[in-house]
C-alpha cells in the first residue's frame, strides 16, 4: 500500500508545475472530471487530478480497504473500535422496511417507533394542540452543543423557506450571554425547551438547561411539562424531571456529530414539519444508496474524499475552505468543522501507532459573496494554497429577486475561474500601460496585480436547496469524511481529543472561585487565574 502512496507523491512531483488550465485543452475535461447524482453536480475538473492520478487514488481507496469498511459500517459492525460501537447514523434515515442488525437484532423497529413518536409530538406542537401554560407554543429553544446543536441549527437555517411551525432558537454556549439574550425575547408561558444531549452530562448543556428551568419556574407552575429531552441517557433525562413521554432516546451507535437524522433533529422537524423532515431523511438515504452502489469514478462521496486526500496528504495543503454561495448555508462551515475535524483530526491510527502522514485538514469557511470582501485576498495572492470547495444552487427561493441570484452565481463561478486562471505579469503590465503608467512604477504596480492562479477548487452545484437536497449534501460530506478516515487508517468516530480540556476545566472551577489554591498550575495559568478571579 505504501507503494501507491509513493506513486502518488511521484505523480504529484511530475505535475506540480503543470497549469490546471492546460487540462482544458482536452474538450472532454469537464465531462470526464465531474459526476452527477440526482440534482447534484460535483465538478472537480479545476484540480490537477488527471486520469492517471484518479486511477491511483481509486487504487489507494481499494488498497486501504474502503469497500470492506463501507460494508462493515452499513452492516452494523463495531467499527468504532475505541468505543466498541457500531456506526449506524445511516439507520436513522433508512426506509422503515430496511433490516439493519446490531449484534443480531434488527434496530429498525426502534428507529421507526421513535420517528413516529417524534412526528406525533411535532404535529401536536405545530397544530397548537400541545398546551403550554400560556396556550399555543410560539417558541422552541433547543439547548445543546456540538452535534446536539450544529446539525439542527444549520439545517433549520438552511430550510427557512419551509418554516411554518413555531420559531426555533438555539442556545449552545455556556456563556450566559447567549441564554440571557435568547430568553430575554421570549414568553416562558408559550415556550418549549428541548434539552438535546446524547450523554445528558455535558456541562454547558446542563448549565443552560438549569438556567432555562429557573427562568420558566418564575411564571410557569409546572416547568417540567414544557421541557423535552433528546438523549441516549434516558434515566438522566428522567432525573432532570422530564416525563418519559417527552424523552426521545437513541442508541449509542449514533455519534453526536452524525445525529441530526434522529431525535436531535426534533427542532428541525418542529420548524418544517414531519413531511419535509422525511424528505430530508429520504435525501440522505438516497445518498447512502449512491455511496454504497456507485462505481468509484461516479461516486460523489468517494470522489470528494479522493480530492481531499490529493490536496491534503499528497499536495500538502494544510487547510481547505468551504464556501457556500448560499446564505442559508451560513452555518454549514461550522457544521463541517465539527464533522471533519472531530472525525479526522487524529494523530494515531486504529492500532494506536502514530500516523505516518498528516491527519485531516483544518476546515474553515464562510458564505460567499461575503468572504470575497474579507479573506479571499489571501486565497488569491497569499503564499499558502487553500483548496476551495464552492457550493451553489441554480435557483434561489426568491423569484422576485432573481437578479440577486444571477449575481451570486456569477460571483461563485468567477472566483473558481480566477483561482485557476490567475493573471500573468504581462497581463498586469498591459493593464498598467493602458492607464498610462511606465517604467519602474508600472512594474511595481503590475507585480501587486499579478494572480499566480493554478489554485485548485471543486464546485458542488445543485438545482435548489430543498430538504431532500440538503439531506443529500450532508450525507455526502459524512461519507466523504468516512472515506478519508479509512484511507488514513484512523477512527473517524471517537473524539478523545476533547476530554483533557473538560477535565481541566472541572478542576479549575474551584481554583477560580478561590476555594482551592492554584497549586502547581503553570505560571501562565496561575497568572490568568489571579487576574480573572472575582
Ligand atoms: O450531546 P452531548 O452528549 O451533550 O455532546 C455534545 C458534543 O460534545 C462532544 O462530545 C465533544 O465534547 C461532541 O462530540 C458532541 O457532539
Amino acid at each position: 500500500m505504501s507503494a501507491i502512496w509513493d506513486q502518488l507523491h511521484a505523480m504529484q512531483a511530475d505535475v506540480a508545475q503543470r497549469r490546471i488550465r492546460s487540462l482544458f485543452d482536452d474538450p472532454a475535461r469537464f465531462d470526464g472530471f465531474s459526476a452527477r447524482f440526482d440534482g447534484i453536480l460535483l465538478d472537480y475538473s479545476k484540480t490537477n487530478i488527471d486520469a492517471a492520478i484518479r486511477a491511483a487514488l481509486i487504487a489507494l481507496a481499494d488498497a486501504t480497504g474502503v469497500p470492506a469498511a463501507r460494508a462493515a459500517m452499513f452492516g452494523g459492525e463495531p467499527i468504532n473500535r475505541t468505543e466498541g460501537r457500531a456506526v449506524l447514523h445511516t439507520a436513522l434515515r433508512a426506509p422503515a422496511d430496511a433490516e439493519i442488525a446490531v449484534d443480531g437484532r434488527n434496530v429498525m423497529p426502534d428507529v421507526v417507533a421513535t420517528r413516529s413518536r417524534m412526528a406525533h409530538f411535532a404535529t401536536v406542537l405545530r397544530s397548537g394542540a400541545f398546551k403550554a401554560q400560556g396556550g399555543r407554543v410560539t417558541d422552541v429553544v433547543n439547548i445543546g452543543i456540538g452535534g446536539s446543536d450544529l446539525g439542527p441549527a444549520m439545517a433549520t437555517a438552511a430550510l427557512a423557506p419551509w418554516h411554518d411551525g413555531p420559531r426555533c432558537h438555539f442556545v449552545s454556549n455556556v456563556d450566559g450571554a447567549q441564554i440571557h439574550d435568547t430568553l430575554a425575547g421570549l414568553d416562558p408561558e408559550t415556550t418549549v425547551v428541548i434539552v438535546a444531549s446524547k450523554t445528558f452530562t455535558t456541562v454547558e448543556t446542563m448549565t443552560n438547561a438549569a438556567t432555562a428551568r429557573d427562568w420558566m419556574a418564575q411564571t410557569v407552575a409546572d416547568p417540567g411539562a414544557q421541557f423535552v429531552a433528546l438523549s441516549s441517557a434516558q434515566e438522566r433525562a428522567a432525573a432532570f424531571g422530564i416525563a418519559p413521554e417527552r424523552v426521545f432516546g437513541f442508541a449509542d451507535w449514533v455519534g453526536g456529530r452524525y445525529s441530526v437524522w434522529g431525535p436531535i433533529g426534533l427542532s428541525l422537524m418542529i420548524a418544517i414539519g414531519p413531511d419535509e423532515f422525511a424528505a430530508f431523511l429520504d435525501g440522505a438515504a438516497s445518498m447512502d444508496a449512491h455511496f454504497r452502489d456507485a462505481p468509484p469514478d461516479e461516486n460523489l462521496p468517494v470522489l470528494l474524499a479522493l480530492a481531499g486526500i490529493w490536496h491534503r496528504q499528497i499536495c500538502g495543503y494544510p487547510t481547505r475552505a468551504v464556501l457556500p454561495y448560499d446564505q442559508r448555508l451560513a452555518l454549514l462551515p461550522a457544521y463541517l468543522q465539527q464533522l471533519e475535524m472531530e472525525s479526522n483530526g487524529k494523530r494515531v491510527g486504529m492500532d494506536g501507532a502514530d500516523l505516518t502522514r498528516p491527519s485531516g485538514p483544518v476546515v474553515w469557511g464562510a458564505p460567499g459573496t461575503n468572504g470575497q470582501h474579507a479573506f479571499f485576498q489571501l486565497l488569491h495572492q497569499g503564499t499558502d494554497i487553500v483548496p476551495c470547495e464552492f457550493m451553489v444552487a441554480a435557483e434561489g427561493h426568491e423569484p422576485d429577486l432573481a437578479h440577486h441570484h444571477a449575481l451570486l452565481v456569477a460571483n461563485c463561478l468567477a472566483q473558481s475561474e480566477a483561482l485557476m486562471t490567475g493573471r500573468s505579469l504581462e497581463e498586469a503590465r498591459a493593464l498598467m500601460a493602458a492607464r498610462g503608467l511606465e517604467g519602474a512604477e508600472a512594474v511595481m504596480q503590475a507585480r501587486h496585480r499579478v494572480f499566480p492562479g493554478n489554485r485548485p477548487s471543486v464546485t458542488l452545484a445543485y438545482d435548489r436547496l430543498t430538504p431532500r437536497r440538503l439531506g443529500q449534501i450532508v450525507a455526502l460530506y459524512e461519507h466523504r469524511v468516512f472515506v478519508e478516515g479509512v484511507i488514513l487508517g484512523l477512527n473517524s468516530f471517537d473524539q478523545w481529543g476533547v476530554e483533557l480540556g473538560k477535565e481541566l476545566a472541572t478542576a479549575l472551577g474551584p481554583v477560580l472561585s478561590g476555594e482551592e489554591p492554584a497549586g502547581d498550575k503553570d505560571g501562565s495559568t496561575a497568572g490568568l487565574v489571579a487576574f480573572l478571579r472575582r
